[in-house]
C-alpha cells in the first residue's frame, strides 16, 4: 500500500486546550478513511490541518511523498490535489448547481483573464469545454440533468451534498475530505452516499472523512483512526478497530 498522506508529530493546541497531541497518521492511497472518536476529540482540528483551514503548531505532512508545508493555504493546498467538503454546506448558493461545478473547473483554466473579456475563440472553447465537464460530474454524482440550471439553495439537502462533492471532485483532487458528508441525511441518501464514496475510491481517489454515524464508518470505510483527547488510539481495519479495547472504553461504548 502507497501512503498519499503522512502526518508525523502533528499537534495543535488553542489557548489552554491542547487539541492534537504530537499526531502520526498514514493515509494509504486508493482507501476510504475514516477518522472517528468521541466530541472533542480533535477530529475537526485534524481535518483543517489537513486542509489548510489551520496551521499546525508542530509536525510535519508529506503528500505522495512530497513535502506538503504546513503554513500552505486553503487554495494551495487545493492546487496540490486536496479538495474538501464542510460539515454546514458552503454552496454559492445563487449560483446554479452547474455553476457551483465550474467554479471548482476553472482552477484547472488556462485562457487568462483578457482572452476571457475579449472573448476569444480559444476562451469560448475552453469554457465549453469546462461547462461539458460539469454536466459529467453532474451525472457522476448522480444529480440529475434538471437540477443543473437549478439554484443550488433550491436543490434537496442530500442533493447539495451531492453537488458540494462534484464542485471538490471538479478541481480533480488526489485526496477527498468530506466533513461529516451523511449529517442530516435520510437513510436513503445515506446510501445513496455510500455508493458515491465507493464509487469515487474505485475511480482511483483516495477518501477521507469525519463523520458520526460509526455503523456507517465501520461498513463503508477500508481503515479507520481513533482519536481520543488528541491522541491517536487505534488506528487499522474496521473489524479491527470495532474488538479494541481502548476504543470499546474510549468511545463505542461496547455498541457497535
Ligand atoms: N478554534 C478553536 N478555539 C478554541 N478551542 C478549539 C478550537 N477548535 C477546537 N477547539 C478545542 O479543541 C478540542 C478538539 O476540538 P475538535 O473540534 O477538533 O474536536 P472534534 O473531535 O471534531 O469534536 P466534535 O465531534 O464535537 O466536532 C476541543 O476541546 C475544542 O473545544
Amino acid at each position: 500500500m502507497t501512503e498519499l498522506l503522512q502526518l508525523r508529530g502533528i499537534s495543535k493546541r488553542f489557548g489552554g486546550v491542547q487539541a492534537l497531541k504530537g499526531m502520526d497518521l498514514c493515509i494509504p492511497e486508493g482507501t476510504i478513511y475514516g477518522v472517528i472518536g468521541p466530541n472533542g476529540a480533535g477530529k475537526t482540528t485534524l481535518f483543517n490541518i489537513i486542509t489548510g483551514m489551520y496551521h499546525a503548531d508542530t509536525g510535519s505532512r508529506l503528500l505522495a511523498g512530497e513535502p506538503l508545508p504546513l503554513t500552505l493555504k486553503p487554495y494551495a493546498i487545493v492546487e496540490r490535489g486536496i479538495a474538501r467538503t464542510f460539515q454546514n454546506i458552503r454552496l454559492f448558493h445563487f449560483m446554479s448547481a452547474l455553476e457551483n461545478i465550474m467554479v471548482g473547473c476553472h482552477r484547472h483554466a488556462r485562457a487568462g483573464l483578457f482572452a476571457t473579456l475579449l472573448n476569444t475563440r480559444a476562451a469560448r472553447a475552453e469554457e465549453a469545454s469546462i461547462r461539458a465537464r460539469a454536466y459529467e460530474l453532474l451525472d457522476y454524482v448522480g444529480l440529475p440533468r434538471s437540477a443543473a440550471l437549478r439554484l443550488a439553495n433550491e436543490l434537496s439537502y442530500g442533493d447539495q451534498r451531492r453537488l458540494e462533492i462534484a464542485r471538490a471532485l471538479a478541481t480533480r483532487p488526489r485526496l477527498l475530505a468530506l466533513d461529516e458528508p451523511a449529517a442530516g441525511m435520510n437513510p436513503t441518501e445515506t446510501e445513496a452516499l455510500r455508493s458515491l464514496l465507493t464509487r469515487i475510491r474505485n475511480d482511483g481517489i483516495t477518501v477521507v472523512l469525519i463523520e458520526h454515524d460509526v455503523k456507517l464508518m465501520m461498513s463503508l470505510c477500508d481503515r479507520l483512526a481513533v482519536l481520543d483527547f488528541g491522541e491517536l488510539i487505534a488506528e487499522g481495519e474496521p473489524a479491527a478497530i470495532r474488538q479494541d479495547p481502548r476504543v470499546i472504553q474510549a468511545y463505542l461504548g461496547g455498541e457497535a
